[in-house]
């Protein structure tokens, strides 16, 4: 038996083969020719004969999919042998290119055409650069990028995932995700949260492992073994038997002796908002409105905002609905936003800081969030991201008034922002502390990077003075502010109960968490949880904190979290 360790993000115990995401594909050099041994007749037949595996490929995929991917699979199954795309690739050969290039420069070619096209055109455009890459693929007879198909379930290995390859994830054929690198705060975590997948990360070593191997998984542990027998098949079993229980929220986030913690959801947008007020969700904590634009090159227009925004509200009925205005930056690139040079970007101009570089798109969201709101029944909060000072609240704050928006707030996610929170919050009406990012400031610790997750926990004692600091701040004379959570320690069961214990009113996180942590919060009294909190503080360390919490809460071990 062979031992792994890495992060745990998300509970579950799965028993499977692993499968290794094969390694993205190089673009094949500039000016790239022709081998010597091979004529362009022959490099034409060898394209031809290329595109019409990958097609066939595609096509025997499509035909066990699910309806929606079925869809896509066979309109990419199609462009495979496009005469535009092939015509264009044949005629760059005879020039002297090779293939692989030659048809890398026509799926360039044919792709802008479709993005000047527009509409659905447009959309076409990456069917057509993944079938490009296929195509490439299959040339070097190498494997095809992206997820790895596969007829039965598998457990998927990568080094990370990029934020496409995370979407097309299908639940039904990957029962756990293990990443070499990534932190616990990665887009990656979150999303593998967000979709319910035992999931790992910055599991060292797990690239040795060959396909193929069957392996045990334990997210809340965050172990993986080899050869799994008799012990591990009765701990899938007994997880199996909680799972059922740990997927159903009662919409009543309360404590053993009664005291109420409204339990929220994180979304990135309409559908998101669908699933998580199904889920229980008690409104909306986080609207992470950059999620509904990602990847778009030019600013949304205020209609196509208001649409999107009015989704979500319309979902919650008349709860409460934070949005944050658009957080671009570091992990998060909106090319109409961002400048994706700089050297820093996670330091550089980020969430509401782009409203310096680009004036009028933070009003113009403003005003949408505004209509929007004044169309549902929903209490909309507004806030905005990577506030570091008292006089950016303020300026915020005033935006929003004359917006329209009557409770604007901050996230608290730069340290600058937990240590002057008394007179930040003295500006604005609620404050929401975004863990994943606070945890990255404080330690430095960039939130991507899979070697620095030990740093990059928020269990960290000093992330949790940071915490509480913000709560006394918030406390003040005059001030009086509710104080939430929406970064993934919100999540963390054993986690949720330190932040109520140090003083948070509310937690948002992604809905699938919604009933572990409620299952636990109900076990625990307020005063407890105040004791686990001081606990907590006063370890010499992150791992310390953290096993300290979880012995004195049996809950955790019983429910297999
Ligand atoms: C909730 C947060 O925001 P995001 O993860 O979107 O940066 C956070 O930083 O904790
Ligand atoms: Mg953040």
């Amino acid at each position: 038996m062979q031992n792994f360790s890495g992060v745990g993000v998300m509970p579950g115990r799965v028993i499977g083969t692993i499968r290794h995401m094969p390694p993205a594909l190089s673009e094949p050099p500039a000016g790239e020719k022709l081998d010597a041994a091979v004529t362009a007749e022959q490099a034409i037949a060898g394209l031809k004969e290329a595109a019409a595996s990958v097609q066939k490929d595609l096509r025997t995929r499509a035909a066990t999919a699910s309806p929606e991917a079925k869809a896509v699979l066979e309109a990419t199954a199609q462009m495979a042998t496009d005469s535009m795309l092939l015509k264009g690739a044949n005629k760059l050969i005879t020039t002297g290119l090779s293939a692989e290039r030659g048809i890398w420069e026509s799926g360039e070619t044919v792709a802008q055409m479709l993005i000047t096209l527009g509409g659905y055109m447009a959309e076409r455009a990456t069917d057509v650069l993944d079938v490009r890459a296929r195509i490439v693929a299959a040339l070097r007879g190498v494997p095809a990028p992206g997820i790895p198909d596969s007829t039965d379930p598998f457990i998927l290995v990568a080094e990370d995932l990029a934020p496409a390859d995370t979407a097309t994830l299908d639940p039904a054929k990957v029962v756990a995700l293990l990443t070499t690198g990534g932190g616990p705060q990665s887009h990656t975590a979150i999303i593998a949260r967000a979709m319910g997948l035992t999931a790992i990360v910055a599991a060292k070593g797990l690239e040795a492992l060959e396909s193929g191997t069957v392996v045990f998984v334990d997210g809340a542990a965050g172990t993986i073994s080899t050869s799994p027998g008799d012990t591990e098949r009765a701990a899938v079993d007994a997880w199996l038997k909680n799972a059922a229980l740990l997927s159903v929220f009662d919409g009543n986030g309360v404590m053993a002796d009664g005291h109420l913690v409204p339990l929220l959801a994180n979304v990135g947008g309409g559908k998101d908002a669908v699933k998580a007020a199904a889920a229980g969700a008690q409104g909306v904590g986080l609207l992470r409105t950059e999620f509904c634009f990602l990847g778009r090159d030019t600013e949304p227009s205020i209609e196509e905002q208001v649409a999107e925004y009015k989704a979500v509200f319309d979902a919650f009925g008349s709860k409460k609905v934070v949005v944050r205005t658009l957080d671009a930056g570091a992990d998060k690139p909106l090319p109409f936003l961002t400048d994706a040079s700089e050297p820093n970007p996670a330091l550089g101009v980020r969430g509401y800081r782009t409203d310096t570089t680009s004036p009028g798109v933070l009003a113009r969201q403003l005003s949408a969030i505004a209509t929007a709101s004044a169309g549902s029944e929903a209490e909309v909060w507004v806030m905005a991201p990577m506030i570091s000072t008292p006089s950016e609240a303020a300026d915020f704050a005033a935006m929003c008034a004359d917006a329209g928006l009557s409770i604007p707030g901050v996230m608290v996610e730069v340290p600058s922002a937990a240590l002057s929170s008394e007179s930040i919050l003295g500006q604005v009406s609620f404050a929401s502390l975004g863990t994943n990012d606070l945890t990255q400031y404080t330690m430095a610790a960039d939130r991507q990077l899979g070697p620095l997750a030990a740093l990059n926990n928020p269990w960290q004692p000093a992330v949790l003075r940071l915490i509480e600091l913000t709560v006394a701040g918030s406390r003040a004379e005059g001030n009086h502010k509710p104080v939430g959570v929406c970064g993934e320690a919100a999540a963390d069961p054993a986690l949720a109960v330190v932040l109520v214990g140090l003083g948070v009113s509310t937690l948002s996180m992604s809905a699938r968490s919604l009933a572990s942590v409620a299952a636990v919060l109900k076990t625990v009294t307020l005063d407890r949880a105040g004791e686990l909190a001081q606990l907590a503080l006063a370890a010499p360390s992150a791992e310390a904190a953290r096993t300290a919490v979880r012995e004195a809460l049996p809950a955790l071990a019983e429910l297999g979290l």
